[in-house]
């Protein structure tokens, strides 16, 4: 029978994703997070990397991959809130249709605050949005991340991506995943790779899929000059956002999702996963993920 799984394809998962190579009876369709979260949960695809969310609201059914995240220590660059007045200011909030796990976090940053702006959907650029009357805009991904830099960057040969500012052209840019650091001093685990429970990955893709991932962050510039060229950004860009990524679920990604778990869906059932990489041969290090 065959396995299907469904890819949500940002530039952010291209270190695990351009080097695999399915083994046979594995299928792969990809879109945008949202879609890949209702596949899993629709039963149309049988594993998929979902927003981590989701995978919260079913931890009743759903089981992860116990060593594979996209998760980061500080700024993302990618999952960002596009605003022109200040966040204790804010009244109208454009949100993206493509993201579960942006709009939950920007739930609880607010909530934290005392915040209270109106959040409605809308798509389309944040520039172009907040001409339009929105004071904030928040998106997510590739296009988050080309305007983000589109409104601070050029780099210098001298500079990095951590020196650029976070203002530009009266936009400011507050970074949910460095906020999220700011509050908790913990990772953001944004997604996770989970199938319904009874209906696990066959070994042989999860082996190819930690094949493929070593074989990306081995040759991290080649992902990074591909990708740069695709999103029209700089290589060294593309570099630093994709080293900057935690893949790996170790333990502080799992700290920091418990911690969002705790604070976004209270009472969720207990969150589950596979076991670990050659878990029962042999004792050292238990909780290692492995290369
Ligand atoms: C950090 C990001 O990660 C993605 C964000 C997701 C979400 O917001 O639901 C889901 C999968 C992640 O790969 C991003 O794309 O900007």
């Amino acid at each position: 029978m065959t396995y299907r799984a469904g890819w949500i394809h940002y530039t952010n998962v291209a270190p695990i994703l351009d080097a695999l190579v399915l083994p046979p009876g594995v299928t792969a369709v990809t879109g945008v997070p949202t879609e890949m979260n209702a596949a899993l949960l629709g039963g149309r695809v049988d594993i998929a990397n979902i927003s981590a969310v989701e995978f919260i609201r079913h931890a009743d059914r759903l089981e992860a991959l116990p060593d594979f995240s996209v998760a980061v220590l500080g700024p993302v660059y990618s999952v960002n809130l596009f605003h022109t007045v200040p966040l204790e200011r804010l009244r109208r909030v454009a949100l993206t249709r493509q993201s579960a796990m942006s709009v939950a976090l920007l739930r609880v940053l607010l909530r934290e605050r005392g915040l209270t702006p109106t959040l409605e959907a809308a798509e389309g650029e944040a520039e172009t949005l907040l001409a339009q009357g929105y004071d904030g805009v928040l998106r997510i991904g590739d296009s988050a991340l080309r305007e983000w830099y589109r409104l601070v960057g050029p780099l210098t040969p001298e500079t990095t991506m951590t020196a650029l500012p976070h203002v530009g052209r009266g936009v400011t840019v507050t970074d949910l995943a460095e906020e999220w650091f700011r509050l908790t001093g913990h990772p953001f685990t944004f997604a996770v790779w989970a199938y319904r429970r009874e209906n696990p990955p066959p070994p042989e893709l999860v082996r190819a899929m930690r094949e493929a991932r070593r074989e990306g962050l081995g040759h991290l510039a080649g992902v990074a000059a591909r990708h740069g060229q695709k999103l029209d950004l700089p290589a060294r860009v593309v570099q630093h956002y994709l080293w900057n990524f935690r893949y790996h679920l170790e333990a502080p990604d799992r700290l920091g999702l418990s911690e969002f778990a705790a604070l976004a869906e209270p009472g969720h059932a207990p969150l589950r996963f596979g076991p670990q990489p050659g878990a029962g041969r042999g004792t050292l290090a238990p909780s290692g993920a492995g290369p």
